[in-house]
């Protein structure tokens, strides 16, 4: 198993470390742009091993060819927002990189699965799918699995009870409209609603809406990275290990809640061959409104962008 990791930022290379302790790969490759960045934090990582007791091969590299053949490409190249910014403010600038960094892993790997992280996400993974002709199994996006964890802690300090017991699911595009089902969160399978008020779930969704927005105030220049490359290993852990996970992550609806062609955060299954399954599941009206409106979010973003995914 072979897993690249392009952009050895924060997120890349957070990820691009767990993903090596958990020995999830025999090689991991880590290619940024920037000379000298990918190669000294890789051989860092490496050097870690002895007492990390993992074995895995990383390595860094600014040269694509060093990519060939990789079964999971993770891409998280791009600018991150700071204070202010939302993250469709950074649309133009990541769509030129993602665009370029995805023909480039073209180039080298025919068939590779691809988990995209660069944001504005759904309209990343759009571009990535554009670009890659992947099927459409093989190219999703990661933000559900986050913004669910984000949830799920939020209530797991509420209730002060493990966070181990608490599922839950935000669905919908990765930004203020997303969409926490509170419908199907439960901690041990009680419903949330039993054992909160509602006030103080509207609370935590709108935290959860929020709070990409919440570390950005606090790190002032950069966004998250420990929870986002946590969320990312758990996708990448259920592909390499074919687990059949139901995960919320960013796939190309085809008609599934009257969403047409439109990547946005959804369950899946996912296992070896990638997105094996998208659930429909039954949701409330205000719920199905909500996924439409972000979908449509995502679909005017997309629109913008059509000359430059030619
Ligand atoms: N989907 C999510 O939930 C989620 C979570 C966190 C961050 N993000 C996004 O992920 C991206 C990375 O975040 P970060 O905190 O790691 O940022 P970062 O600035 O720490 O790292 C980005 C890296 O990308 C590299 N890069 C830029 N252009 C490149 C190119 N053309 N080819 C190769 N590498 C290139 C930079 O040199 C840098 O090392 C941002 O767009 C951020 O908004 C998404
Ligand atoms: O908030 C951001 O810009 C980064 C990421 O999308 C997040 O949710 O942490």
């Amino acid at each position: 198993m072979k897993i690249t990791v392009i952009g050895a930022g924060h997120v890349g290379a957070t990820a691009a470390h767990r993903i090596a302790e958990k020995q999830l790969a025999n090689t991991v490759v880590l290619l940024d742009i920037v000379e000298g960045i990918p190669q000294g934090k890789a051989l860092d990582m490496y050097e870690s091993g002895p007492v990390g007791l993992f074995d895995t091969m990383v390595f860094g590299t600014n040269d694509y060819s060093d990519t060939a053949d990789s079964d999971i490409v993770l891409i998280t190249a791009g600018l991150a927002r700071k204070p202010g910014m939302s993250r469709e403010d950074l649309l133009m600038k990541n769509a030129a990189i993602v665009r370029e960094v995805t023909d480039q892993v073209m180039q080298y790997s025919k068939n590779p699965i691809i988990i995209m992280v660069s944001n504005p996400l759904d309209i990343m993974t759009h571009v990535g799918y554009v670009r890659s002709k992947l099927p459409k199994e093989r190219i999703l996006g990661m933000a559900g699995v986050l913004d669910s964890a984000r949830f799920r802690s939020f209530i797991a300090k509420e209730l002060n009870v493990s966070m181990q017991d608490i599922n839950a699911f935000v669905l919908g595009g990765h930004g203020d409209s997303m969409v926490p089902v509170v419908k199907y969160t439960s901690v041990a399978g009680i419903p949330l609603t039993e054992l909160l008020p509602q006030q103080t779930i509207d609370q935590l969704v709108e935290r959860t809406r929020k709070g990409g927005a919440e570390i950005v105030n606090y790190l002032k220049d950069g966004s998250a990275y420990y929870a986002p490359a946590a969320s990312c290993v758990e996708m990448i852990d259920a592909i390499v290990n074919d687990r059949k996970r139901i995960l919320p992550c960013s796939a190309l609806l085809e008609g599934q809640y009257g969403i047409d062609n439109i990547f946005i955060g959804a369950p899946v299954k996912l296992g070896k061959n990638g997105i094996e399954q998208i659930l429909e599941i039954n949701l409330d009206k205000p719920e199905i409104e909500a996924l439409r409106k972000s979908a449509a979010i995502v679909e005017e973003n997309c629109n913008n962008l059509a000359p430059l995914l030619a």
